[in-house]
């Protein structure tokens, strides 16, 4: 089972023309992933801040199909691809009135923000993180 959640395209993530400009889809995407943790009880601010975990990520692979424009409303879906030691594997399928947007693969990886190197992924964020797990030759 995917997570989703849907988000209006908002004047600021347009250009002059109302056609979405991409730089604001990334900061939608960041949006979405924290949702995403948040959903399954993983407060980043409580990650991050308390937990001292950073959740970088090291790859972004988009693909643009159709323009969106001022007034849509972007509805997201989530599959978690896999999980590894420290790395975490989503694909993200942004549609509009079912016509798919934008696709994006990315890998966010673990770290300590204190040596900045990858980390381990906790049982219970590992645990969370597995609600959404449907590996490629199973979707
Ligand atoms: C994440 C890193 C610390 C990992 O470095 P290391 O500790 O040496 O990595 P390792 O070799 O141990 O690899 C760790 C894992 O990462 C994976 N990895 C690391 N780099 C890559 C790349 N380039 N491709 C694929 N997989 C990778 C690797 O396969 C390992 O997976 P597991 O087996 O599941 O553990 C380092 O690659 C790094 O600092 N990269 C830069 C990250 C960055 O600056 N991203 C740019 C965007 S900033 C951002 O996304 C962000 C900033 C602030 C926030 O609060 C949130 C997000």
């Amino acid at each position: 089972m995917p997570f989703t959640i849907s988000i209006p395209l908002r004047f600021g993530d347009c250009d002059l023309t109302g056609i979405a400009y991409h730089p604001a889809y990334l900061s939608m995407l960041v949006d979405v992933n924290e949702a995403m943790f948040a959903s399954v009880g993983l407060s980043w601010k409580e990650l991050l801040v308390d937990r001292r975990i950073g959740l970088p990520t090291v790859t972004l692979n988009l693909e643009f199909k159709r323009p969106s424009t001022y007034g849509d409303v972007l509805d997201f879906e989530v599959h978690v691809r896999a999980i590894g030691r420290s790395s975490l594997d989503l694909e993200t399928i942004v549609s509009v009135r079912d016509h798919v947007i934008w696709t994006v693969k990315q890998r966010i990886v673990a770290t300590s923000l204190d040596n900045h190197k990858s980390y381990p992924w906790p049982h219970d964020v590992r645990a969370g993180l597995s609600r959404y797990l449907e590996p490629l030759d199973e979707a």
